[in-house]
C-alpha cells in the first residue's frame, strides 16, 4: 500500500532573522499539500540576544558549544522567542501549528554528549524520537512545530543541532511514512564555491562528498548538515533536499532547485 507523504522541513537561523523572509516562507509552507513538520533553528538570533547579555558565541564545526548560560539562552530564544513566534504565524494562515521542545510530550530523548577532544557543554545526542506522538498529532491534522532543545529525562535540558532533529524525525518516522527531507538555508543548494551562489550542485552522492570534503569546500554549518543528509539517506528516507528557504515554492511545484542527496 502506498504510504501518506510527510514532509518535514528545517528552517535556519538566517531565515528566522529575516521578516520577510520567514513571512514568505510561512506563507508557501501553507501551500505544501499533505503533512507537514517545522522544525526550526535560531542561531543567529541566539547569537545576538547572547552578545547583548555578554553571552559569547562559541562554535567548533558548525556545533555550538554550550555552557549553563548559553543553555539558558538558547532555551529562551528556541523555546520562546521563535517557537511561539512561528506558532503565531501558522495560526494567522490556518495552519494549526503546535510548539514543541523535545521535552514536551517527550518527544526527544537525548544523551549529554561525552567530553572527548572537545567538551561541547549541554549538546545532546539523540537517543529516542517519541515517533507516535507525532504520528498522532498529525492525525489530528496539527503542524508540529519543533524547536532544536531536547532532554535526558532526568531534568537536564541540552542543545541538539536543528538538522539533526530533523533527520532523526525523518528516520523515526520512514517506516510510517513516504519521508521527504527538506534542509532549508541561505543558499540556493550546496556550492562548490561558497562565493558563487550559481556553483549549486544539483546533486550529491557520498563519493562527491568526500572528495568535496577533502578539497575543504566543505565548512561551517554545512558540514553537520550533509554527515545529518547522508546519514537519513542510510535510513531509507525517501527524498532528501538541501535548498533555499526562498526556493520552497518551486520546489513545491515539482520544479528542480536545490541539491538532492542520492546514493
Ligand atoms: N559548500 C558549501 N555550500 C554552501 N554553503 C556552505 C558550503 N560550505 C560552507 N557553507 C556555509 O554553511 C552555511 C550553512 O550552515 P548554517 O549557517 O549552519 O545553516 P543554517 O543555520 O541556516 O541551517 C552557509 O550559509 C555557508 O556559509
Ligand atoms: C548543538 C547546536 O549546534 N545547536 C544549534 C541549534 C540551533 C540551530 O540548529 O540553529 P540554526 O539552524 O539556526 O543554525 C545551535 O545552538 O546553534
Amino acid at each position: 500500500m502506498k504510504k501518506e507523504v510527510v514532509n518535514i522541513i528545517k528552517i535556519g537561523g538566517k531565515t528566522i532573522d529575516n521578516e520577510e523572509a520567514l513571512a514568505q516562507f510561512i506563507k508557501s509552507f501553507y501551500r505544501i499539500p499533505g503533512k507537514k513538520i517545522l522544525v526550526h533553528g535560531g542561531g543567529i538570533l541566539a547569537n545576538q540576544i547572547g552578545e547583548k547579555i555578554g553571552i559569547k558565541p562559541n562554535f567548533h564545526e558548525g556545533r555550538r558549544i554550550t555552557d549553563t548560560e548559553t543553555l539558558d539562552l538558547i532555551t529562551m530564544v528556541y523555546g520562546g522567542l521563535v517557537n511561539k513566534k512561528i506558532v503565531a504565524k501558522f495560526q494567522a494562515q490556518n495552519v494549526n501549528a503546535i510548539g514543541l521542545s523535545g521535552a514536551d510530550g517527550n518527544l526527544i530523548v537525548a544523551k549529554k554528549r561525552a567530553v572527548q577532544k572537545i567538551d561541547y557543554g549541554f549538546a545532546g545526542d539523540i537517543q529516542k524520537v517519541n515517533k507516535d506522538l507525532l504520528i498522532n498529532l498529525l492525525s489530528q491534522n496539527l503542524t508540529p512545530v519543533i524547536c532544536p532543545i531536547t532532554h535526558d529525562e532526568k531534568g537536564q535540558l541540552l542543545n541538539t543541532n536543528g538538522d539533526t532533529i530533523a533527520k532523526e524525525i525523518a528516520c523515526a518516522l520512514q517506516a510510517f511514512y513516504e519521508v521527504n527531507l527538506w534542509l532549508c538555508f541561505d543558499k540556493k543548494g550546496v556550492l562548490l564555491n561558497v562565493n558563487d551562489e550559481e556553483s549549486i550542485l544539483p546533486k550529491l552522492n557520498p563519493k562527491a562528498y568526500a572528495d568535496l570534503l577533502h578539497k575543504s569546500l566543505i565548512h561551517d554549518g554545512m558540514k553537520p548538515k550533509l554527515e545529518n543528509a547522508f546519514q537519513a539517506l542510510k535510513s531509507g528516507v525517501s527524498i532528501i533536499r538541501i535548498g533555499s528557504a526562498d526556493d520552497i515554492d518551486i520546489a513545491i511545484k515539482e520544479e528542480n532547485t536545490g541539491t538532492f542527496i542520492c546514493a
